[in-house]
């Protein structure tokens, strides 16, 4: 996250560390929300088939083992990449993918579920989310240990699709947010786009998917995300039937 600051602790507890191993070690790659006490949705963008993952809940100070952690892993047969996910194709979208967690998270005040939005949802241009996640501090920079967060306003698909934002790249199964100094960077793929609701409950409206290439925070480029009403059934289908 580019230009935000530090959480308050454990106050986004559906926000997870998505996690690879890799020379005996894991590493974090990309953040996810828990969205049912034995599935994660991320971005399939994080996910590279060969890979072994586990998730980490509770998680706020990377640096060090706080107290409310749950380290679960994630089987790779249980992995669920949208079928429509194309690596060579960010463009078209369907960056979005679930994880079946090898036992059930144990839910308490720091590990909670985050609310998917009604099919069809679509944010008010303008409206206040925030991103959060463990992404670079700016491009190219550092990976923050302690769990960092923006305010995003949304961009209605009118102004991001604009010729001089993100035109054709953006569709309209996307939710654009940011797009002055703020914005999300690698890292924070796969984690929530959260939005406060008349209802007081915040929902997951996105799932970091892609910044420019130009560089995270680049003006008139908003951070851009799977727009997750677009895929209720999809995710109603995996979490239901499997
Ligand atoms: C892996 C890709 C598919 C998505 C990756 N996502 C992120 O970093 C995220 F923002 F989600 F945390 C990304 O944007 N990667 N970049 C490499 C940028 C990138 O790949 N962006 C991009 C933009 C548009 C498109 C398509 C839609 C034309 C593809 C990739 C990050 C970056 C940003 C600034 C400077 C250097 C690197």
């Amino acid at each position: 996250v580019v230009n935000g600051e530090d959480a308050v602790p454990y106050s986004w507890p559906w926000q997870v560390s998505l996690q690879y191993e890799s020379g005996g070690q894991f590493h974090h790659t990309c953040g996810g929300t828990l969205i049912d006490a034995n599935w994660v949705m991320t971005a399939g963008h994080c996910i590279s088939p060969s890979r072994k993952y586990k998730v980490v809940l509770g998680e706020y100070d990377r640096s060090k083992e706080e107290g409310p952690e749950q380290h679960i892993l994630v089987n790779s047969e249980d992995i669920y990449v949208h079928p429509g996910w194309n690596g060579n194709c960010v463009a078209c979208g369907d960056d979005i993918a679930l994880l079946k967690l090898s036992r059930s998270a144990e839910l308490n005040d720091k590990v909670q579920l985050g609310c998917i939005p009604p099919p069809g949802d679509l944010l008010p241009n303008g409206s206040p989310c925030y991103i959060s996640g463990w992404g670079r501090l700016y491009t190219g920079g550092p990976l923050p240990s302690i769990l960092q967060q923006a305010l995003l306003p949304s961009v209605d698909y009118a102004h991001c699709s604009q010729p001089d934002w993100w035109s054709y790249t953006v569709k309209e199964t996307m939710v654009c947010a940011g797009g002055d100094i703020r914005s999300g960077c690698n890292g924070d793929s796969g984690g929530p786009l959260n939005c406060r609701a008349a209802d007081g409950r915040w929902y997951v409206h996105g799932v970091t998917s892609f910044v420019s290439a130009w560089g995270c925070n680049t003006l008139k480029k908003p951070t851009v995300f799977t727009r997750v009403s677009a895929f209720n059934n999809w995710i109603e289908e995996v979490v239901q039937v499997d």
